[in-house]
Parts: C-alpha cells; structure tokens; sequence
C-alpha cells in the first residue's frame, strides 16, 4: 500500500499572532467550519469513551430536516469504547485519519489503519479501542436508519480506500472520480459516505442541486468551492455541511490533488404529509 495523506485536526488553539479569517460561514443552507476551529474550546468528552475527545462537526438542527451527525473522534492509545452507541436505530461509518483502532462487531476484531472504512449497521453490539501506540483520529458519521417494510438492513462492511479502484465520473477524462465503498443500486443502504478525488484543474462543472444533504470534510489539497450563491476558498481539514437543495460546484486548485470525504442520504422515499423524517 502507498502512503497516502489524510488531514487530521490536532485540536489545541491557533497561535496568538494569526489573524481571525472570515472562512467561518453559517448560512441557512451550508455551513463551513474552517480546520482552525476544531481547538480544545469546542472539543466534547462523550459518555462511556475513555480517553476520547470529540468534535461535533454536524448533527440535525430543526428536529425534521436533517438526517446525520458527524464527529472527529481523537483517541488516546488504550482508549474506546465498549458503549459506543448510545441509539439502537443509528447506522454508523467510521473512516479512519490517522492512528491504528480495533472494531470488534459481532464477535470479529477488525483491524483499522488510515484509510480504513467500516460500515456498522443499526443494533450492532460493536466495540472500538486504539490498539496503536499514538493517537488515533477518525470520522464517525451517524444516521437513523430507515427502515423499510420486506428489507433486512445491510450486513457490515469492512475496507481500506486504497483496496479500491475510484470509479472515474463520466466525460471528465478521470480528472473527477469517486471512491465507493458499498454498491450504489443495494437499496438497502440509505446513506453512502465516499470519497471524492479532483486531480489539479478538475471541476464539477455545474451547481448540482438535489435532495440529498451532505457532509463534506477535505481529506486532501485545496480548491474553491461554491455553495448556493457564494464561492468559497477550502483546504485539508474544512468541512462544509450542506442542507438539502444546497447547490454545489468546485475547481480544484491544484497543486496535488483534492480530495473529501462526502457523506450523502440515498434510496429513500421522501416523506410526504408533513414534517418529520
Ligand atoms: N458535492 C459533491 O461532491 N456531490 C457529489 N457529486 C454527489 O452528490 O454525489
């Protein structure tokens, strides 16, 4: 395996002698939470972790709108959890930054290094320890899952992103592909987290707009990225939250490549009467 780069925020504060930048945006349709935020000020300690620190990054605000929550988990060697999840309903991803964690899920330990991908599904018995000997980071994406008459909820999925080939987005000379780690037509599967590749110069190349939200954390370079109406510059270790409808385009800036980590809710009907999820 080639060694790949993966952001992974540190927490402390900034220095005293840098300027307080205005990248920091909440608006009604996307917020952008700048890498410089993610300081000792705003960290939380979660019940039953040990030796844990989390960052919030995303969670459903109005009570109807909105369908995940995403956490920074920072690990000290030793530390986990044996009550990761507080919530029989929720589906959880893990995608490993930085460090080395066991998952155990259903009696099977799963070994996890930077890259690592695990999919737990609702009511899983799971566990995590850092098994390394220095800090681990990863993201850990959580959604109520959906549960639809006649289909079982999907089986766990363990990977590494660099086990698989990113599929090139069509028309766009591979200048754009995506890294899936679950088949997108198994509508068993009511959310997909992904990566998302730009080479230097690649774009998407008009302002997609669609149902599905997202949560958007850069993995890797830079770019500027448009959101509804407004263009804003990002780096390694941003992260864009994005309402339903929220349109979207990027230019990747280059020099290497730019890359994220998109979490999307898929394959579900939309609910119809009104409010509620
Ligand atoms: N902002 C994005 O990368 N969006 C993806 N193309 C997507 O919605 O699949």
């Amino acid at each position: 395996m080639t060694a790949r780069s993966y952001y992974a925020p540190k927490g402390g504060l900034p220095p005293q002698t840098d300027l307080i930048t205005d990248r920091a945006v909440f608006t009604q349709a996307y917020v952008v939470i700048p890498r410089r935020e993610f300081s000792d000020i705003v960290a939380s300690y979660l019940p039953f972790w040990e030796k844990t620190r989390a960052w919030v990054i995303a969670r459903p605000l109005s009570g109807f709108a909105e369908t995940f929550s995403q956490y920074v988990m920072e690990v000290q060697p030793g530390g986990g959890s044996e009550r990761p999840e507080p919530d029989a309903d929720a589906e959880g991803v893990i995608f490993v930054v930085e460090g080395e964690v066991t998952v155990t899920l259903g009696g099977k330990a799963h070994a996890m290094a930077p890259g690592g991908y695990a999919f737990i599904p609702p009511a899983s018995a799971w566990s995590l320890r850092n098994t390394g000997g220095a800090p681990a980071r990863f993201h850990w994406i959580r959604k109520a899952y959906e549960f639809v008459d006649g289909i079982e909820p999907p089986q766990a999925v363990f990977a590494n992103e660099q086990e698989i080939e990113p599929a090139a987005m069509p028309d766009t000379g591979g200048r754009w592909a995506t890294t899936r780690f679950v088949d997108p037509t198994d509508v068993r599967h009511d959310m997909h987290v992904t990566i998302v590749t730009f080479e230097p110069g690649g774009v998407i190349p008009f302002p997609e707009t669609h149902v599905m939200e997202h949560g958007l954390y850069v993995l890797e370079g830079k770019a500027v990225y448009r959101l509804n109406q407004d263009w804003v510059e990002v780096e390694a270790g941003d992260f864009m939250w994005l309402r339903a409808f929220c349109p979207q385009a990027c230019y990747a800036g280059g020099p290497g490549k730019f890359r994220y980590l998109l979490y999307k809710d898929v394959n579900r009907h939309a609910k119809l009467g009104g409010f509620g999820r």
